[in-house]
């Protein structure tokens, strides 16, 4: 373990716990560090690091991980936020036979621009989950695979199945860009000062290639479908401020005569999907409650666009599915369904 003599105890503010090498730890920045060897030994050996390989570490710490990631790799790329961990890294392993494969990006990892690597392993600060996940599907080239440890729940929404109760947006978007498996579960114990939460560590790969999807398209889409997820996609597509959304859409693209896909592509777009946590959908209880105000003007007639959002609902067979047990092939069919009826998202 990194660290220099035992230090007197000072009194120190809430959320920094001490540490012996003479290093607080600070909650605010997620420093829980990797205390059992044999875990960090596990979490090296599942990942499957060639001699070849690039490794990206996002937030090393004091380097326990980083130690075990040098033995295997080529090259260990680790990116930093906080400089007196990058000093505590520079004196663990300055004047070792590492020192020259290791480089230290001092930084925050979400506003560093990533250079290549082969693959990420990380025991990241659980509060970057979403944005890191998005920032690293997005990178090019594409990686072989990223090996992370997160909070036990949001590693289960990541890899969950039609049907399961923590299946959601955040699923869907993750799992149409990548491959997610579950590789190993993490108790508190196992981090110096234990977390308040359990772990799990996940395998990421990204798909080669990826599907092809006007992603602001479907990043609408999804946002409509998983509005409720436990509701009917008639219900949801039944609903007044859907129904306008979509025939402000549609008439604009008329008026412009140009679909999304060909406006995307003369627009510079860079921010794709939005995987943050607060866009995690409310649970609902799998009951229609009827409270959304539905299309249809005082004699409850139904607008001609209504009409066609509906029939193409109904002619695609998903009137009464609901957005929690569909498949990712599911919902590429059914938006390439609407785009084909000149129903747009974005
Ligand atoms: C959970 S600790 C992991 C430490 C070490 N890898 C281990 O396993 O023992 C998370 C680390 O990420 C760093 N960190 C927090 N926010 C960061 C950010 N936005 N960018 C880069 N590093 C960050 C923290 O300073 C801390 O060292």
């Amino acid at each position: 373990m990194a660290g220099g003599k035992t230090k007197k105890e000072k009194a120190r503010p809430a959320g920094h716990t001490p540490y012996q090498g003479g290093i607080s730890f600070h909650k605010s920045k997620g420093q829980h560090i990797l205390k059992n060897p044999l875990l960090v030994d596990s979490i090296v050996q599942k990942s499957g690091i060639k001699s070849t390989d690039v490794i990206l570490e996002i937030g090393p710490g004091t380097g326990n991980l980083t130690k075990k990631l040098l033995e295997v790799g080529k090259r260990v790329i680790a990116v930093e936020i906080d400089a007196r961990m990058v000093l505590e890294l520079q004196r663990r392993f300055q004047g070792t036979p590492h020192s020259n494969r290791l480089q230290v990006i001092q930084g925050d990892v979400l506003k560093t621009e990533l250079p290549y690597f082969d693959i990420c392993v990380a025991n990241i600060p659980y509060q970057i989950s979403s944005p890191l996940t998005f920032k690293l599907l997005k990178h090019q080239p594409a990686f072989r695979c990223a090996i992370i440890m997160f909070q036990r729940e949001f590693a289960m929404r990541l890899v969950a199945q039609p049907g399961d109760k923590l299946y959601c947006r955040l699923t869907v978007n993750t799992q149409l860009l990548s491959r997610v498996s579950h590789l190993l579960k993490v108790g508190r114990n196992n981090f110096r000062p234990p977390p308040k939460v359990d772990s799990s560590v996940v395998r990421i790969e990204p798909r080669k290639p990826p599907f092809e999807v006007n992603q602001k398209e479907w990043d609408g889409f999804l946002r409509i479908c998983f509005n409720r997820k436990n509701k009917t996609l008639g219900s949801i597509f039944r609903q007044k401020s859907v129904i306008n959304l979509l025939e402000k859409n549609y008439k604009t693209l008329q008026a412009l005569n140009l679909a999304p896909a060909q406006q995307g592509a003369l627009e510079d777009t860079n921010d794709v999907m939005d995987f943050s946590d607060e866009d995690i959908e409310m649970d609902d209880d799998g009951v229609d409650d009827g409270m959304e105000v539905e299309d249809g003007n005082a004699e409850g007639e139904v607008s001609e666009f209504k009409k066609k959002v509906l029939s193409v609902l109904k002619k695609a067979g998903f009137e009464g599915e609901r957005s929690s047990k569909l498949k990712l092939q599911q919902f590429l069919d059914l938006l390439s369904e609407f785009n084909k009826d000149g129903i747009h998202f974005s």
